[in-house]
């Protein structure tokens, strides 16, 4: 869980130099974040140290809201599950981003893997909001610029090795929750 939270705070971070623009992706993904912290670091932060104990510590003493929002709308459960959502997103795009010809337009690829993942899971206004920022987002070059890796081919390099990865977590999560049944907790 440690390593969860820490890799969204670094993305939040790349985030936040995007521009204002984002702001309130950045906002809900912060929350998220330090309701996780917020879960670790307490007095039962004890469940919390990995995925699978916290999933298994709140089913067991009833902590999710299964069926309808109700007492535990900041269950770790819940929240964890939002950014697992995201984390999809996360995959498709960085994959789009890695493939892609030099003159794609990012706001395309964002928006083609938004529209493939975490899109069914959000109202019309939080749709249209994230379409209207893709299209401020920047170039490709840019992207990679900001990541600071080295050249187009050492970045390349870099996401060939760090999406399966990212798919691996986003496969152990996915499993758990469908084991679980949780993958539709309100
Ligand atoms: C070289 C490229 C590196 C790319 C690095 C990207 C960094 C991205 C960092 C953060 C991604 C944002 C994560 C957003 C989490 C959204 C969770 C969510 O679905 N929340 C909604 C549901 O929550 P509840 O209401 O049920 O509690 C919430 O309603 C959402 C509100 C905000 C809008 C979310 C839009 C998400 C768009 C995702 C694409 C981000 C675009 C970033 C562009 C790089």
């Amino acid at each position: 869980m440690e390593h969860y939270v820490a890799g969204w705070r670094g993305l939040v971070k790349f985030l936040n130099t995007l521009g204002s623009v984002f702001g309130f992706i950045s906002k809900d993904a912060v929350g998220k974040v330090q309701i996780l912290v917020s879960l670790l670091k307490g007095e039962d932060g004890s469940h919390y140290s990995t995925i699978q104990s916290m999933v298994k510590y709140e089913l067991e003493n009833q902590l999710v809201d299964l069926t309808k929002a109700g007492a535990h709308p900041t269950s770790g459960c819940r929240t964890l599950l939002r950014l697992h959502r995201a984390l999809r997103w996360l995959e498709l795009f960085l994959d789009s981003l890695r493939t892609c010809s030099e003159d794609s337009k990012t706001s395309v690829l964002c928006a083609d893997a938004y529209n493939k993942s975490l899109s069914k899971f959000h109202p019309w206004v939080v749709r249209k909001a994230a379409g209207m920022a893709f299209c401020l987002l920047p170039g490709r070059q840019a992207f990679f610029d900001v990541m600071n890796v080295g050249t187009t081919e050492q970045v390349v390099a870099m996401l060939g090795e760090a999406i399966p990865l990212i798919s691996e977590v986003y496969q152990i999560t996915e499993d758990l929750y469908a084991q679980h049944n949780i993958l539709d907790i309100p």
